[in-house]
């Protein structure tokens, strides 16, 4: 069924609205994101099981056309590109075929973008779609950053390699902060549901802490992140659970909820807050984890110029930011505490800078404290950088690092949205993105 009508010959307009489409594993997140980067509107739909009601996408679809305008193409957000895209790619039938024989890859993330793209695609089948990889931004990671030490007919035959994850957002923050500061060396670390580190030098990632799948690395919300393959082969062999069990287990029932019994980091503070022994051994594990990442990060850099915190965990959680720093002083990191924190100042957050929570709502708008800051030059705090404000687009962007640190310090929103509609115009223009 055709929901809007743009006829297949009309020239598309350089400067047109982009439908962003972000299928998580359990929501589905669509923008309508104007030229200039302004978001025009915004649904959030739940995927109870991962699966959306198409009933529901096509009446979101049509709520966001009527506030904020036709889309003059539609953008993606895939996560599992393989080795075939390391670029965003404007999909057809063979496209759409190729991307469906990379789900056991990312088998948490795959079926519901594809199944958006095929509802997004019915609903406006003359618009063009594009799909954007969170693997491609790690795509340009040098040989050593990506083969693991296993046989070479598992590396040849399986393709069995590192790829990485969340690169649409690790793209963005990466460029945001090396336009702020102009930090060359930059440690991307994007907190959420999923969680992972990125090293980027002068704009390229050369190194992630996510792997083949996106199960590697940090500790995650419901995901182990790095186990022993042993220990792994041991269940296996020893204690009788089969691939399917340890899939779902590691992937669904590990993580904080493991260690914690949930796994949402607000519920794991206020336990540690409560005394509760486990959610103190969760985040102190967390942590660990995180700081050991870190500082690996640094090590593919030869250094660190800065460091940056994104995500529902990295933009929110003051403690796990200050956690993750307090034991990287020997590198340079040194976060301030009123920064890091606006409400132990009082709640006024920093001069002309924005609230804790300051995202953008539904209409672009900022949060509560939201100043317009710049967008590329230096903060309003005595030339210092960044000190807060929103980025070019109405994210939040401000520096919690203690002013003149060797490392600058800052927590960037992660707008992978904006990265999809920048991929999406790139692609369309015949560009690589
Ligand atoms: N104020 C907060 N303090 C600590 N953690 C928070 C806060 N707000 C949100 N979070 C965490 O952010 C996580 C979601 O991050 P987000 O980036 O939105 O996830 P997703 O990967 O689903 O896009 C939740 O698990 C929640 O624990
Ligand atoms: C790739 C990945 O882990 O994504 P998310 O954090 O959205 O689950
Ligand atoms: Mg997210």
């Amino acid at each position: 069924m055709a929901l809007l009508s743009l006829a297949p010959t009309e020239p598309r307009p350089v400067a047109m609205n982009v439908l962003v489409v972000n299928a998580g594993s359990a929501s589905l997140k669509l923008r309508l994101i104007g030229p200039d980067d302004v978001l025009l509107a915004a649904r959030d739909l739940t995927a109870p099981a991962g699966r959306v009601d198409p009933a529901g996408v096509i009446a979101a679809l049509r709520e966001l056309t009527h506030e904020g305008g036709q889309p003059g193409a539609v953008g993606h957000r895939i996560v599992h590109g393989g080795t075939d895209f390391t670029a965003p790619v404007v999909v057809d039938r063979a496209v759409a075929e190729r991307l469906r024989r990379l789900t056991a890859l990312a088998p948490l993330h795959q079926p519901a973008a594809l199944a958006a793209l095929d509802e997004v695609g019915a609903a406006v089948p003359e618009v063009a779609q594009v799909a954007c990889f969170d693997t491609a931004f790690h795509s340009r990671m040098p040989a050593e950053a990506i083969t693991y030490a296993i046989p070479a007919e598992w590396r040849e035959r399986y393709g069995i390699r590192r790829y990485g994850f969340h690169g649409l957002s690790h793209a963005h923050v990466s460029r945001r902060a090396a336009a702020l500061t102009g930090a060359r060396r930059i440690v991307t670390c994007h907190l959420g549901s999923g969680a992972s580190l990125a090293a980027v030098l002068d704009g390229v990632g050369v190194d992630t802490t996510m792997g083949f799948t996106p199960l590697e690395g940090l500790v995650m919300a419901t995901r182990s992140g790095t186990v022993d393959p042993g220990a792994l082969l041991w269940l296996q062999t020893e204690a009788g659970l089969s691939a399917h069990e340890l899939t779902d287990r590691l992937f669904t029932s590990a993580g904080l909820r493991a260690l914690a019994g949930t796994a949402d980091m607000r519920d794991v503070e206020s336990g540690v807050a409560a005394g509760e022994p486990a959610a103190a051994l969760a985040l102190a594990v967390y942590l660990h984890r995180l700081r050991a990442g870190i500082a690996a990060m640094t090590a593919a850099l030869g250094g660190l110029d800065a460091l940056v915190f994104t995500g529902g965990v990295g933009e929110n959680s003051a403690s796990v930011r200050a956690g993750a720093a307090a034991g990287l002083g020997y590198l340079g990191v040194a976060v301030d505490p009123e920064r890091n924190d606006p409400a132990r100042a009082g709640g006024t957050g920093l001069p002309g800078g924005t609230g804790p929570s300051g995202g953008t709502g539904p209409s672009g708008g900022t949060g509560p404290s939201g100043g317009t800051g710049p967008s590329g030059g230096t903060g309003p705090s005595g030339g210092t950088g960044p000190s807060g404000g929103t980025g070019p687009s109405g994210g939040t962007e401000r520096e919690i690092g203690v002013p003149g640190a060797a490392v600058r310090t800052l927590v960037i929103e992660a707008r992978e949205d904006l990265e999809i509609a920048r991929g999406t115009r790139a692609a369309l223009a015949g560009g690589n993105g």
